[in-house]
């Protein structure tokens, strides 16, 4: 089976260009419907699955994004590669806005989502020591030199719940942890994305310097969105340089992330639920 590419894009990111025999398609999935039809098509000979995160013309909050019909819909389309574009505050000087980073760890700060396929009668636990796979992230760096701009390798992403933007505090407090980002959406899509042995990656887009920065005030929108959009071209460069960097086969990931559910399911084979194994089988059927 030949690798598939999915792309989520985020804020200011609703669409991909130069895809051949593009279109979008509605669907639907057992844990209901994405945030918006998905945008399938080819470049450079490789299938690529793309889904705003938001939906486009931005509908849906980081709260009710349903992130777990958005990373079953891409299971669902056969991804095995999927890369997140997130638009993120900077909790770094060092980070300016206009750089991208590709992120490797994650503080989940959500509280008000739901975070996993599994449930009572199918209780799983998977790997999460290291949340995105190393081989994928290297493209996301490779594909972003090859466009240009700053390119930060490896940082950590606060997850928070928004839709409100932090406190003076809270910002001071997560710089404190040593984290180098902020969004509102990296969580859970990332965890999900592992249930279901999806290879992922995050490149953050910076947009900002949230609220410690002393030469900056609390973050503006209209600020946040003007950076967005001007990110959103290297952001599609980057995009359409990652398939000639994935063609062919899909083999075995150096890091497991496709055989995450390996020995991950806890539940007696007698005592699962069948309806959670039905639900769960467009994710984890591989192992059930
Ligand atoms: C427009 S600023 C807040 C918004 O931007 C980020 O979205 P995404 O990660 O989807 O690019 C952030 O997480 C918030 O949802
Ligand atoms: N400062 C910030 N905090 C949370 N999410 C963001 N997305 C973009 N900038 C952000």
């Amino acid at each position: 089976m030949d690798k598939v590419i999915g792309v989520i894009g985020g804020s200011g990111l609703y669409d991909i260009a130069g895809l051949e025999d593009r279109q979008w398609q509605s669907m639907d999935t057992p844990f209901g419907a994405p945030s918006d039809a998905l945008l399938t098509g080819w470049l450079d000979g490789v299938k690529m699955v793309f889904l705003p995160r938001h939906g486009r013309g931005h509908r849906h909050l980081p709260s009710t994004v349903n992130y777990r019909a958005n990373i079953a819909a891409m299971k669902m389309m056969g991804v095995t590669d999927l890369v997140a574009m997130s638009a993120v505050g900077s909790l770094k000087e060092a980070y300016a806005p206009g750089d991208f980073l590709v992120v490797d760890q994650y503080i989940d700060r959500t509280f008000a989502r739901e975070k996993s396929f599994f449930g009572t009668g199918l209780v799983g636990h998977v790997p999460f020591a290291h949340p995105t796979c190393p081989r994928l992230s290297e493209i996301c760096l490779t594909a972003g030199q090859e466009v240009g701009g700053t390119l930060h390798m490896g940082g950590t992403y606060v997850a928070m719940e928004g839709p409100q933007f932090s406190t003076l505090a809270e910002s001071r407090l997560y710089r404190s942890w040593g984290a180098d980002v902020i969004g509102m959406t990296g969580m859970p899509e990332a965890k999900l994305a592992r249930e279901a042995e999806i290879c992922y990656a995050c490149v953050a887009m910076i947009t900002d310097y949230d609220c410690w920065h002393p030469d900056h005030d609390a973050v503006d929108v209209a600020q946040v969105v003007a950076t967005a959009h001007a990110n959103a071209e290297r952001a599609r460069a980057l995009v359409a340089a990652l398939p000639s960097r994935l063609k062919g086969p899909q083999t075995d990931c150096a890091s497991g992330c496709n055989r995450a559910l390996d020995g991950a399911i806890m539940t007696a084979p007698d005592r699962r639920d069948p309806e959670m194994i039905e639900k769960l089988t467009c994710v984890a059927g591989r192992v059930l």
